[in-house]
């Protein structure tokens, strides 16, 4: 374990979403909510277009102030800043599947329970894919961060090196999904997880994951990294 993985899973571990560290964390989060509940009105609404214009330019003329405003771009950059917590911390703010202050994430909360691991989330009408149903793409994608998480358990985590998923049976939107994976396997740098996704009680997927820890190590991964967040 390093800087980066030191403590990486402790705002993960209850069943309750871990609380915003900080004030600044719980004024994002509050932001977060409203730009998801955005998503789900855009995507919802037969608006005419002159309402539609009109909404486009309040947008527009909002993110026009946030532009002006000081900004950090990526983890690595919050982290730096000794002022928004550990990586852990950050991660679970800013993930792009769990974060609770990123508007993109569906808010994937998950806690350890002896071996296994546990999560929930709900994903709202942004995700549709099939008519009703969550994208596949976005089931995967829960899978990959919740395995990926889980797997900090074994001591050695890695990036993903290879996730599969088997898709038993539509996702439902707007439903509580539960998750629960354990570790098959743990060796070396590489370590082997495999999950489920229920909803209302009946499997809709489940998935295995390979995690490889790199031969550089995760730090050095994530240092190899600076420079590519934007400015
Ligand atoms: C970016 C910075 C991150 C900072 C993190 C901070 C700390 C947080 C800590 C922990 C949290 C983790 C949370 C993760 C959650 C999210 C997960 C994601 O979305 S990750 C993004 C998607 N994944 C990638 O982008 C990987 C891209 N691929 C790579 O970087 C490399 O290919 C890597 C690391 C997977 C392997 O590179 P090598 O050079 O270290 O591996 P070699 O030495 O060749 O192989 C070692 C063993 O692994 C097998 N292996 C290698 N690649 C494999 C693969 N893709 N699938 C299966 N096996 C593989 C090989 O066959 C070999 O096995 P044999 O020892 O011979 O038995």
């Amino acid at each position: 374990m390093d800087e980066l993985t030191a403590g990486l899973f402790n705002p993960f571990a209850s069943e309750e979403v871990a609380p915003p560290n900080s004030s600044h964390w719980e004024a994002k989060r509050r932001l977060a909510e409203a730009v998801r509940q955005l998503n789900d009105l855009l995507v919802s609404t037969v608006a005419s277009d002159a309402e539609l214009a009109q909404a486009s330019a309040q947008v527009e003329a909002l993110n026009r102030t946030l532009a002006d405003t000081p900004r950090l771009h990526g983890t690595l950059a919050y982290l730096k800043s000794g002022e928004h917590g550990h990586y852990g911390e950050i991660n679970h703010e800013l993930n792009a599947v769990g974060g609770q202050s990123n508007p993109l994430a569906p808010g994937l909360n998950m806690w350890l329970d002896g071996n296994r691991a546990y999560g929930t989330v709900r994903c709202g009408l942004a995700y549709e894919g099939p008519p009703g149903f969550v994208h596949g793409g976005f089931v995967a994608a829960i899978f990959d961060q919740f395995l990926g998480m889980a797997q900090v358990a074994g001591g050695q985590p890695g990036m993903t090196g290879t996730l599969t998923v088997r898709y038993l049976r539509p996702t439902p939107l707007n439903t509580e999904l539960k998750l629960s994976a354990q570790l098959s396997r743990a060796e070396d740098r590489k370590t082997l997880v495999s999950g489920e996704l229920r909803a209302g009680g009946e499997i809709t997927a489940t998935a295995e994951g390979l995690f490889v820890r790199p031969s550089r190590g995760m730090a050095a991964m994530a240092e190899m990294a600076v420079g590519n967040s934007g400015q």
